[in-house]
């Protein structure tokens, strides 16, 4: 597996320049395969670039919009990730609605939620034996999780589904989240990480022995080139 690191001075400058590479993806995807398919990462560290998205101007006909994961909440919750990307893009750019797959949040069924959305991954990406992202957008917590795959989690262990719901302790709640081999069968994964406390994270992810029950991040190694890691300087050592 080979990945790339790119370091910046600032978040700002991390966003604009995951801006233009995404730019520059999209257009040669769609020019390509006439569709760019992304899974979006939810949390804070993407939101900027979403804004910066959104001041530009892309074929976003040909842009569907996905997610890698989510929290238990309705869409209209300060914590749903749909309505952070709803609000920083897809409303701005005027996103079609054939070209949005929210994560049908059912707060309570999340099993259900999960299934619906795994159906749904399913039939967007039929014949495939695993979603072939365009993209996969990933951000990563102090606790080296990436999605909702958490330290210690049921969900880092499946590998035959794509979607799944998954209890986290240390929230007392359930996510959802794309399983590791749904996001490793993505062409490009990039981590978006910035922040001095993403530090000892990013060094066990990078340097650590391989653990991915403890360094969840760990099991995002897809065995091609497209592993870039977007970071701003802070959180090297
Ligand atoms: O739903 C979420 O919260 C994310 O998908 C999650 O995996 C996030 O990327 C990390 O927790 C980092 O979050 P920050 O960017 O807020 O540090």
């Amino acid at each position: 597996m080979s990945r790339q690191m790119h370091a910046f001075e600032n978040k700002e400058a991390l966003s604009r320049a995951t801006c233009l590479a995404f730019i520059a993806l999209a257009r040669q995807t769609i020019e390509e395969r006439g569709l760019f398919r992304v899974a979006l990462s939810g949390g804070s560290t993407p939101q900027q670039l979403y804004e910066m998205l959104a001041e530009t101007s892309l074929p976003w006909d040909r842009i569907h919009w996905f997610w890698g994961d989510e929290r238990c909440v309705p869409h209209d919750h300060a914590d749903s990730n749909y309505r952070m990307v709803r609000e920083a893009l897809l409303d701005p750019i005027g996103a079609a609605d054939d070209t949005v797959f929210p994560v049908p949040v059912d707060v309570d069924d999340p099993a259900a939620t999960a299934q619906r959305y795994e159906a749904t991954l399913r039939e967007q990406f039929a014949g495939q034996d695993a979603p072939q992202w365009d993209l996969a957008l990933q951000g990563m917590g102090d606790d080296a999780h990436t999605a909702s795959l958490f330290p210690e989690t049921q969900a880092i262990n499946e590998t035959d589904r794509w979607f799944v719901e998954n209890w986290v302790p240390k929230f007392d709640a359930h996510r959802f989240t794309l399983t590791a081999p749904a996001i490793n069968s993505a062409r490009n994964i990039w981590f978006l990480v910035s922040g001095v406390n993403k530090r000892k994270a990013l060094d066990s992810v990078w340097n650590g022995p391989s653990q991915p029950a403890q360094v969840p991040s760990q099991l995002i190694c897809p065995d091609h080139e497209g592993l870039v890691w977007w970071i701003t300087h802070d959180v090297l050592t």
